[in-house]
């Protein structure tokens, strides 16, 4: 078994998420044009970048649903295409229209996110305990039997997260959590990811501006057409000026500036 290389990881860190030299093409458009990235055990890192640099595209081939052309994904050391312990992540989609369609509680949603830990899909109490927790945490106890078609965009957000935290995950991938989620409801997503990050959690986080959630972040990836522009602290100017249109510039290093371009 080939072991992925882990040039970029801080010696005695565990590695959660590697990807090495990561290409890949939607179409006939290469969309991952090289990517490195490592995620090490209790880290939140934020992936940046403008529309269509990549950033979802990398997350979805992290879990397995964006084939590479080349390059190397492991999770929790084991080469991606032989990993099977999906229970240990939970991941949050890029919100959809599509997804408020369905008919099902709240409950129903959220347990499906614990059937990967359930023996022959039955949740035992145990299992139904943690589905309680988990629509708890997003601050929807009293809604569970609430159908989710009736809810706000906000709140289906939170059921989307309820459903990754079902599991109760070492790894949390979230793409676009706080995307067109009301100020309430983005308050009660920060305070969740908060506390999960105090339990340890590990987490990968696709945004366009760091907002609320700026504080937790250890690390930010700025993509750009595909490539990793920059890996690092996570660009100041972006809580404050990340409006459509501004193509970013902040200090990098002592005397050189970085243009992220994050929303351009
Ligand atoms: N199915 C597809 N076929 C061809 N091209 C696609 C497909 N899906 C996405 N793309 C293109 O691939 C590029 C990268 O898309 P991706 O969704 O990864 O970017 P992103 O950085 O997450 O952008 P956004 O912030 O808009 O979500 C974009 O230019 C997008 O138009």
């Amino acid at each position: 078994m080939t072991q992925p290389r882990e040039a970029t990881v801080p010696s005695g860190s565990e590695p959660v998420i590697s990807l090495c030299g990561a290409r890949a093409s939607l179409g006939s458009r290469p969309v991952l044009r090289g990517v490195d990235l490592t995620v090490t055990r209790g880290e939140v890192v934020a992936l940046l970048g403008a529309n269509g640099s990549g950033k979802s595209t990398a997350v979805r081939a992290v879990i397995g649903q964006v084939p590479l052309t080349d390059g190397e994904i492991a999770l929790f050391g084991t080469e991606l295409r032989r990993f099977r312990q999906w229970s240990r992540i939970g991941y949050v989609p890029q919100r959809t229209t599509a997804a408020s369609g369905v008919p099902a509680t709240i409950r129903e949603v959220v347990s499906s996110g614990r059937l990967s830990r359930a023996r022959l899909g039955r949740l035992s109490r145990v299992d139904r305990a943690a589905v309680d927790h988990a629509i708890e945490l997003v601050g929807l106890g009293d809604r569970a039997k609430d159908s989710v078609s009736a809810l706000s965009g906000g709140q289906h957000q939170r059921v989307l997260i309820a459903r990754a935290l079902a599991s109760e995950p070492e790894l949390l991938i979230m793409d676009e959590p706080m995307a067109g989620v009301d100020l309430a409801s983005q308050g009660i997503l920060a305070d969740t990811l908060r506390e999960q990050v105090a339990a340890g959690t590990t987490v990968l986080l696709v945004l366009h501006e760091l907002g609320a959630i700026e504080p937790l972040i250890d690390r930010a990836v700025v993509l750009r057409d595909g490539c990793v522009v920059h890996d690092g602290p996570p660009p100041k100017a972006m809580g404050q000026h990340a409006l459509p249109g501004h193509d970013h510039v902040h200090p990098h290093a002592a005397d050189e500036s970085l243009r992220t371009g994050l929303l351009t």
